[in-house]
């Protein structure tokens, strides 16, 4: 039995959180290889180390004074290491991270010193091998990820390893210099961890008791998910639920691993398993909710435009030509909307509807920022009959206007928009209909 464990930032971000870990991994033999994150929040107000880097790596590149803030994410290993009763030294360690600092070596370089040096803490802590992701996780020359030449390298590393820390989130390319993944990424670490020596199971360290059908921020004491499949965990993920990262899915998934996602607070506790596909049905009709807030909509109506060949394409190409990704795109008889991340939009907003008129000469075009998308996921839907209806009378009652709504053809999910204002209304809204009253 071999076990890969990813342990989140706030799974690590003192000693006595660093003590919880220790216990979880010497309570199983078969956790062999072990993914830490930088430390995370202590408390609500506190700073990620992650984010401290980045902030210092932003005062050196401006020339100004850095040490004072160096010294601050000094500090937080220094209490870790004392409180762990280590007599590790970290000195040499951060002269390097300053002299690099101050030769401006990279944004992807400060940041991955976070999960750098909780790796060395971690390893020195379990008495585990430590090996720097540089060496097994690859990036190419444009920093694009290299899933081959990884598998490999962490394959045969790792083949005659028995007990291993490895940092999360970034990698090598191959000048020798550091590419991170984007935030959130040592989940994506321990996925391809995983993935390289045939892991049994892929556990996943956080701060909840496994995945949770809302988001714990909007949603009061929400119920946990007790199975869920990789295709309901990437709508989810990929609407905003950010429990794992969207991407960590990919690798364990396309070999069978099953995730465990696990609470380090509560170590008794099962927490969510995410399986390729189960006989088990869901409690609810619904496995979870997840949204996202900043989009806009643009919508383009022309009389007739459905007997109009090639209408849908050239509008979407004016999209392409503009480098702006699609992110749904509900259809009328004569309207089509799409939309869009209103960040990226917002730029070239003026450009791409000039545009849009010069392909498709439009009746009217109709801008709409502000939006938020919301995901109602589950496998448990296609045997139900009313989910749409639902959830419909639900967001009624609560006084929320339906801005889209558009049921994914796999009938795993139904997208909803809503104003940004109603955001957090409506996800309470549907999870009382669907999993407190379950009207
Ligand atoms: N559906 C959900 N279930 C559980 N947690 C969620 C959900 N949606 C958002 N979250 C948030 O995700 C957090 C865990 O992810 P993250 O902050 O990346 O943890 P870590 O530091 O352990 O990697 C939780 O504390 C919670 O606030
Ligand atoms: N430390 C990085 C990578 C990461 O995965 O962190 P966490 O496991 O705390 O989400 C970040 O803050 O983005």
């Amino acid at each position: 039995m071999k076990k890969v464990v990813k342990f989140g930032g706030s799974s690590l971000a003192s000693a006595g959180q660093f003590k919880k870990v220790g216990e979880i991994i010497r309570a199983d033999k078969s956790r062999r290889y072990v993914i830490p994150s930088a430390p995370g929040k202590r408390s609500k107000t506190d700073t990620k180390v992650t984010d401290m880097l980045y902030t210092c790596y932003g005062a050196a590149v401006r020339e100004k004074n850095f040490s004072e803030l160096l010294r601050e994410i000094k500090e937080r290993y220094e209490e870790i290491i004392e409180g762990l009763g280590l007599t590790l030294s970290l000195d040499e360690d951060f002269e390097v991270i300053r002299k690099n600092f101050g030769a401006k070596i990279g944004r992807d370089y400060a940041a991955s010193r976070g999960e750098y040096l909780n790796g060395k803490v971690m390893a020195a802590y379990l008495g585990f091998e430590f090996i720097d992701a540089a060496e097994v996780i690859k990036f190419d020359a444009e920093g694009r990820f290299d899933a081959e030449l990884t598998d490999t390298l962490l394959g045969e590393r790792l083949s005659d390893t028995e007990y291993a820390v490895i940092p999360g989130f970034y990698g090598g390319k191959p000048d020798g210099t550091i590419a991170t993944f984007s935030r959130g990424g040592s989940d994506i670490t321990g996925s391809l961890v995983a993935k390289a020596v045939s892991a049994d199971l892929y556990e996943n360290w956080t701060d909840v008791s496994g995945f949770l059908i809302a988001d714990p921020r909007i949603v009061k004491n929400p119920k946990s998910i007790e199975t869920i499949t990789y295709k309901e965990l990437r709508e989810l993920s990929y609407m905003g639920a950010t429990v794992l990262h969207d991407e960590a899915i990919f690798p364990v998934r396309k070999v069978g691993i099953p995730i465990n996602i696990r609470n380090t607070n509560a170590p008794e506790e099962k927490g969510t398993l995410i399986v390729e596909s189960t006989c088990r049905q869901p409690k609810y009709t619904i496995t979870g909710i997840a949204g996202t807030d900043g989009f806009a909509s643009v919508t383009v109506e022309k009389a007739m435009m459905n007997s109009e060949v090639g209408f849908c394409r050239k509008v979407l190409e004016v999209f392409e030509g503009n480098d702006i990704s699609i992110e749904h795109m509900p259809s009328g008889i004569d309207t089509m909307t799409i939309f869009v991340n209103k960040k990226d939009f917002e730029e070239k907003e003026q450009k791409i509807i000039t545009e849009i008129h010069k392909a498709v000469d439009p009746d009217h075009i109709e801008l709409e920022a502000n939006l938020a998308l919301i995901a109602i996921v589950g496998r448990g839907m296609k045997a139900t009959r009313g989910t749409a209806g639902r959830i419909f009378s639900a967001l009624a009652h609560a006084n929320i206007n339906v801005k889209m709504i558009d049921q994914g053809s796999s009938e795993l999910n139904i997208i909803v928009g809503v104003r940004h204002d109603d955001f957090k209304n409506a996800i309470q809204a549907l999870y009382e209909i669907f999993v407190l009253t379950q009207l």
